[in-house]
């Protein structure tokens, strides 16, 4: 029976399962944490890329990774870092996307870049090129520096840069120089999405990887008309389309999925953490948020929590901080507290939902995943929330899986992925009675305008 092993290296953690190729049965995990913050080490993705996958990669036939998107990896003329990598969730750069707007007519995840060039340019002279977080894993697992094996990236993680372009097909060198201050580091090759980019040293097909986003719409395998959100560190809301999406609001990325289509995509910064750091605030475990939340009603008795406890990239509002209204001393109690940040999570993640519905994305299923989405309660109160019935499928590592998913695709060699079926589901539907839900909407609507705007 060949194996493959699937590898989610996100924002907090490194996430391995090794799947029988044919089914994608789930036969061993492992897990590993990363370092917090906006600035990591790529070598820290490696040691805990090496430590979640202790005693289960030495066997398998092929491997993939996705990992979290738009991480900038400088690489010199060695093949070292010159910096530690920026992440998707580091605001510095929020001035310097607002200047490549202003000079390109359209908002862009390349501003990194441009921030490094004006802020750092003894480094950015130094930087011969340029990964993302998967492909310098992916290049690491071929041997990486010191080696002769060329760095590749694939269609879904390059889409993410803003500097490759889903229409095209292709690098947009015109906007990195741009971006980067006149500098033209090399790029990856972009691989087809079950293209091998060769082997490890020890004999497994490594196939291209892709980004986070790409890997759970591949391991979901989702179809028309799905939509899923995921609560992770990020909020992500997004759909497999046919056609490439450009937005000129800058509010849906128009990226393209891992299976040669595309994959529009609404980005929070805020998610997850948001019920665990009220958890911390409440001085209780993640698995209480879960009862306190249920105790109270709709509405947390007039509690409304902004959840941008990182800034916020959608809505933007980059230099923003949470808050709470609605305080009175009958409210200020734990139930209505973890009430309220899973509405206000909820909230947030409904404006997304919203962003992508208006822009002609159809939600026919609603399909939510993450590590939130482990707290029964955030389904049921999503459903109240975005109004529609939502499907949370088994607790998997769905990046993971869709990583393995395209490892065992790039080992067959056929032009479509093997087919593996999805574990089991619960179906929340919405609830019978929209109005509270709509309720909730509205005074955080009300609430966000009162504070932002
Ligand atoms: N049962 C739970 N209830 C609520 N949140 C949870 C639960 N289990 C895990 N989490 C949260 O999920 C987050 C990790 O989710 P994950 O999707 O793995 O994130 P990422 O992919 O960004 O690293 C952590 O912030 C953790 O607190
Ligand atoms: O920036 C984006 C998507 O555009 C994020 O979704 C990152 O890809 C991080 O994902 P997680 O680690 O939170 O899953």
């Amino acid at each position: 029976m060949p194996t493959v092993a699937g590898v989610d290296s996100s924002t907090q953690s490194c996430k391995v399962v090794v799947c029988d190729a044919d089914t994608g049965e789930v036969l061993h995990q492992g897990r590993a944490t990363h370092p917090e913050g906006t600035e990591v080490a790529p070598e820290a993705w490696w040691r805990a890329l090496l430590e979640a996958g202790d005693g289960l990669l030495a066997g398998v036939d092929a491997i993939a990774v996705a990992g979290q998107q738009h991480g900038l990896v400088a690489l010199d003329d060695q093949g070292e870092p010159v910096r530690d990598a920026l992440l998707w969730n580091d605001t510095r750069s929020a001035g310097a996307a607002a200047d490549l707007v202003a000079e390109l007519g359209g908002p862009e995840r390349w501003a990194k870049l441009r921030w490094m060039a004006e802020h750092e340019s003894v480094l950015a002279d130094r930087t011969a090129s340029v990964l993302l977080p998967h492909d310098w894993l992916t290049w690491r697992l071929r041997g990486g520096p010191g080696s002769d094996v060329e760095p590749v990236t694939d269609r879904g993680d390059a889409s993410g840069t803003g500097y490759w372009s889903p229409a095209a097909g292709d690098y947009r060198r015109d906007l990195l120089s741009l971006a980067f201050g006149g500098r033209s580091p090399a790029l990856p090759r972009v691989l087809g999405p079950y293209e091998s980019a060769g082997r490890t040293p020890w004999g497994a097909l490594v196939a291209a990887g892709t980004g986070d986003n790409m890997g759970a719409a591949l391991g979901l395998g989702i179809g028309p008309g799905d939509v899923v959100v995921s609560l992770g560190t990020s909020g992500t809301v997004f759909a497999v389309t046919e056609r490439p999406m450009a937005d000129p609001s800058g509010a849906v990325a128009g990226f393209a999925d891992a299976t040669g289509r595309f994959l529009p995509l609404v980005c929070t910064l805020n998610a997850a953490r948001v019920l665990s750091s009220t958890a911390r605030l409440i001085g209780t475990g993640l698995g209480d948020i879960d009862l306190l939340a249920r105790t109270a009603e709709p509405g947390a008795d007039g509690l409304v929590f902004l959840p941008y406890l990182g800034g916020e990239r959608t809505p933007n509002l980059p230099e923003a901080t949470g808050s709470l209204l609605g305080m009175r001393t009958d409210n200020m109690r734990p139930p209505q507290l973890a009430r309220a940040a899973v509405e206000g999570m909820l909230c947030n993640m409904a404006e997304a939902l919203d962003e992508l519905r208006s822009r002609g994305v159809e939600a026919r299923r609603v399909l939510l995943i993450g590590g939130a989405a482990k707290a029964p309660v955030v389904g049921e109160i999503a459903a109240e929330i975005f109004g529609t019935p939502v499907t949370v499928p088994e607790p998997e590592e769905y990046v993971a899986l869709g990583a393995a998913r395209q490892a065992a695709w790039a080992l067959a060699g056929t032009p479509e992925p093997p087919s593996w079926p999805l574990s089991g589901a619960r179906l929340i539907p919405a609830p019978a009675d929209g109005a509270p839900g709509r309720r909730v909407r509205a005074a955080y609507a009300r609430a966000r305008a009162s504070a932002h705007g």
